[in-house]
């Protein structure tokens, strides 16, 4: 079965419901480490790292935070290694974030986005392949830009 990751604060706690019932009818097996009931809320950092840790480990390949504004979460989640979170507010950046920037978490704001464009996002984000759909040039550019980020990566974390 297709793992995923989820998590919210209480911000992002309606949409994340959304999405997570959206992906588990569409056959993912869905783990949420955030806002389990909107009485016990985590705070949006919390939860982005301890999503970005999975992700990081391996522990799944992508994931799926959503506070008010999906910008803590991101800011949060792009401090791990091999973590690259995106904040989508539409489908078109959605499919872009994996097609040119191969992210692996998307983030999102319940204050911004409705449930239908929301989970049109991660099926976007989730069935669109790095340089999917782009011009052979644009492409190789791309797979050279992805070393050179790991680079940086590796000058920061190590190997
Ligand atoms: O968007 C967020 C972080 O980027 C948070 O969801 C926002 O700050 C609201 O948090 P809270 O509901 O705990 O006041």
């Amino acid at each position: 079965m297709k793992k995923i990751i989820i998590g919210s604060d209480k911000s992002g706690f309606l949409l994340k419901e959304a999405v997570k019932t959206h992906l588990t009818e569409a056959g993912y097996e869905v783990s949420d480490y955030g806002t389990l009931n909107e009485e016990e809320p985590k705070p949006y950092f919390e939860v982005a790292a301890a999503v970005a840790k999975r992700v990081s480990d391996g522990e799944a390949e992508k994931a799926i935070l959503i506070c008010g504004t999906g910008m803590g979460m991101a800011i949060v989640a792009n401090k791990f290694k091999n973590v690259y979170a995106a904040v989508c507010e539409n489908t078109y950046a959605a499919e872009k974030a994996r097609a040119i920037n191969d992210a692996n978490v998307l983030t999102m704001g319940g204050w911004i986005t409705g449930e239908i464009v929301g989970c049109a996002m991660a099926d976007v984000f989730l069935n669109t392949e790095f340089t999917q759909n782009l011009e052979e040039w644009r492409a190789n550019n791309l797979r050279n830009a992805r070393i050179q980020v790991k680079n940086i990566e590796n000058e920061i974390y190590g190997n």
